[in-house]
């Protein structure tokens, strides 16, 4: 049911036709962005490289600047993945809590550079940390989202063994997003690896179903399976490559899309 009584807490959620009668000529009313921690490294070995973060706050403020409600998760691998820490010796459960912690940096990192940009931006967190970022509230997620501030929702789920695209995910379900939109080092999903395989044959829309039964490492199979079961759908794109977030949520061709096919 599309949302018409202004209630911010009546899910926005409204399909791509029903939008466009509005004032913005946005395809999407509300999106959910998922970034790639690794990503914001931009050519450096580990961390943060603030032109990548200029950049990316320049492209989240085109997308304010014509209506669309912008919530955002940011991944850890420029900093710390469980996995990883876990193969190096450490326990699990303690990396995959710092690889949630790095999360919460890079969204206090992209914080401040969308403020810098004067976009009103508020970061949640799904573990506490009173007096450094606010806890996630579902309800005050989506008020803030209604009145326009870009949210960062960090910490990933709060809980190990998880990824932020599984958070990414289930914050689009809550929140009522229309879509998810990850933005990636490569330019959509393909049969195998483009990274690895010269070869690799990109698709310009996939079935959640086939993404599941090819396990094609673009984005976690737990991600895929919750996208699946609420019909969320996915667009997966290229960040590098300039205005190509302006212009999918425009209605452009862009990446690749995941859906019920
Ligand atoms: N079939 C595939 N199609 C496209 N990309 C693939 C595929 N299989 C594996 N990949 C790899 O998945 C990567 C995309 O994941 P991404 O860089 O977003 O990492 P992430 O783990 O989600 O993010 P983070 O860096 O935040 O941990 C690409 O860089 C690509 O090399
Ligand atoms: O819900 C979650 C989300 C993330 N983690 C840990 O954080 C790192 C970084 O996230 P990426 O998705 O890999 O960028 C991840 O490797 C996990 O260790 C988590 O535990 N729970």
């Amino acid at each position: 049911m599309p949302n018409e009584t202004n209630d911010p807490l009546i899910p926005a959620g409204q399909p791509a036709e029903s939008s466009k009668s509005s004032a913005t000529p946005s395809s999407y009313r509300r999106i959910l962005l998922k970034l790639s921690g690794e990503a914001l490294m931009g050519d450096h070995e580990f961390g943060i490289d603030p032109k990548v973060l200029d950049r990316m706050a320049l492209e989240i403020g085109q997308l304010v600047g014509i209506g669309v409600q912008v919530g955002i998760v940011i991944g850890g691998g420029n900093l710390f993945r469980g996995a990883a820490l876990n193969e190096a010796g450490m326990d699990r459960v303690t990396g995959d809590h710092m690889g949630m912690l790095a999360t919460v940096m890079n969204a206090l990192a992209m914080r401040d550079a969308l403020e810098r940009s004067n976009i009103r931006s508020r970061v949640m967190s799904a573990i506490q940390m009173s007096g450094v970022v606010e806890h996630y509230d579902r309800r005050s997620a989506i008020r803030y989202l209604t009145s326009g501030d870009v949210v960062l929702f960090s910490a990933g789920t709060g809980n190990p063994f998880f990824t932020t695209d599984s958070a990414a995910c289930l914050r689009a379900i809550e929140v009522d997003a229309d879509v998810v939109v990850k933005a990636t080092k490569v330019d959509g999903v393909y049969d195998k690896d483009p990274v690895k395989h010269a070869d690799a044959v990109k698709y310009e829309q996939l079935s959640y179903d086939d993404a599941l039964e090819q396990k094609l490492g673009v984005m976690d199979l737990t991600a895929i399976c919750l996208v699946r079961d609420h019909n969320m759908p996915v667009r997966v794109f290229d960040m590098n490559k300039p205005e190509a977030l302006l212009n999918l949520v425009v209605g452009g061709r862009e990446g690749t899309l995941i859906n019920r096919g």
